[in-house]
């Protein structure tokens, strides 16, 4: 079998999309998602420019050799751009090689691990009581697993606080700014999880995501502070370039800690994992080199009983959630994975097999991933350049969104 072709489709339905499809000689095609949000065109040039054409003729079962080359021979390693579009081959290979298979991609990663994989839904809210209402919402719907964002008073614009039903951070043109007051944040977060464990008892499991907006310590404060509300995980509470910084938190709280979606390797958590300073590893099938490094890096995390909590926000397209499903049925250290509904425009540009059922979903038994795209419907949505935020201190100092 050999690789005739391989195209890069971007559509925008609602938000923009970057999908490589990979054609074969037999008629068989493949799917990857390579959105990286806010960079989709770097992601197309690169896979277009500088992949695609050494795809041409190769047999496209040779999923590992083909990884190996494009994350050896680029000679420049790593970084988000560069394992996205290795994500996107090889996500559209495991796909190809299922469907020759006539298999869904699970049985291929050793087989079910348990009946469904658990997701936490997105609730948020202007205010305490709005996100409550959203929690509740979710907890009707059946989730186990929800999190929880909400405004802060005092601030407009903080992270995570949709504007309509669908929550999407990036903005048409450049970035939006807005401000950020840390003491603000602190002072008001535990009474949110103090109002959510009131009015919902200590059964749901809830998450939140600092979204990299503290130091260590603040990090250490805001853990401690959350520990009576007993979270399933904090996110991202510091950036986590530096990894040792986390041994910090690690001193100070029991709650557990979530990182990851940002990552593109296992060398980005290595030492995250090794010495135990994270619970849940978040890196994703789209960003951190598609299903065959992301395997690598649960099975690492699996030695040190950390667990994967993957990155599934709307800004990684159905084929992504797809293939991470099938991830999360097989691997033996699921923790949860991550779930916002897609929008309907979204869902019809990109039918799939996956199915969500009293908080728990299943990939669906389709040959490959179970994800295909509607290139006449793709090609009705024009891809529209779009900005991630920008955050301020009050003072004016550039911090992070
Ligand atoms: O945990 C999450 O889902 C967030 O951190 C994301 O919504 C993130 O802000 C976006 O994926 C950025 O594109
Ligand atoms: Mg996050």
């Amino acid at each position: 079998m050999k690789i005739t072709n391989a195209r890069i489709i971007v559509t925008c339905p609602g938000r923009n999309f970057v999908t490589l499809k990979i054609e074969t000689d037999e008629g068989v095609t493949g799917l990857g998602d390579a959105t990286l949000n806010g960079r989709e065109l770097s992601v197309a040039s690169y896979l277009t420019d500088h992949v695609i054409p050494c795809l041409i003729g190769r047999d496209p079962q040779r999923i590992e050799d083909i990884w190996q080359y494009l994350y050896r021979g680029a000679y420049w390693r790593r970084g988000p751009v560069t394992m996205a579009a290795i994500a996107a081959v090889d996500t559209a290979l495991w796909d190809i090689k299922g469907k020759i298979a006539g298999l869904p991609l699970y049985q291929l990663l050793g087989g079910q691990s348990r009946d469904g994989v658990m997701v936490y839904a997105h609730a948020n809210g202007r205010d305490v009581p709005e996100t409550l209402d959203r929690v509740g919402e979710y907890i009707e719907k059946g989730y186990k697993a929800i999190r929880a964002q909400s405004g802060v008073p005092g601030l407009s614009g903080v992270y995570g606080i949709a504007k309509g039903k669908f929550y999407e951070p990036a903005t048409k043109g450049l970035p939006q700014e807005s401000v950020w007051s840390t003491e603000a944040y602190l002072d008001f977060v535990p009474s949110l999880f103090e109002a959510l464990r009131v009015k919902y008892g200590m059964g749901p499991h809830l998450l939140h995501d600092v979204h990299h907006r503290l130091t260590p310590i603040e990090a250490a404060r805001l853990g401690k502070s959350l520990e009576p509300y007993r979270l399933f995980w904090m996110e991202d509470p510091t950036p986590a370039e530096n990894q040792e910084a986390f041994r910090l938190i690690r001193q100070h709280t029991t709650t557990p800690i979530a990182v990851g979606e940002v990552f593109n390797s296992v060398w980005d958590c290595k030492d995250l994992i090794q010495n135990q300073l994270i619970d849940y590893i978040r890196a994703s099938v789209a960003h951190a080199g598609g299903i065959t490094h992301l395997r690598r890096i649960a099975d690492l995390a699996a030695l040190y009983q950390v667990r994967t909590g993957c990155h599934g926000a709307t800004d990684l397209s159905p084929v992504c959630m797809g293939a991470a499903l099938h991830l999360g049925l097989a691997i033996p250290n699921l923790g949860v994975q991550e779930h916002m509904e897609h929008s309907p425009e979204t869902d019809t540009v990109f039918p799939h097999s996956y199915t969500l059922t009293d908080g728990y979903m299943h990939p669906g038994e389709t040959p490959g991933h179970g994800v295909e795209i509607d290139e006449e419907l793709a090609a009705k949505y024009p891809y529209a350049p779009a900005a991630l935020p920008v955050a301020r201190l009050a003072d004016g100092t550039l911090w992070n969104w």
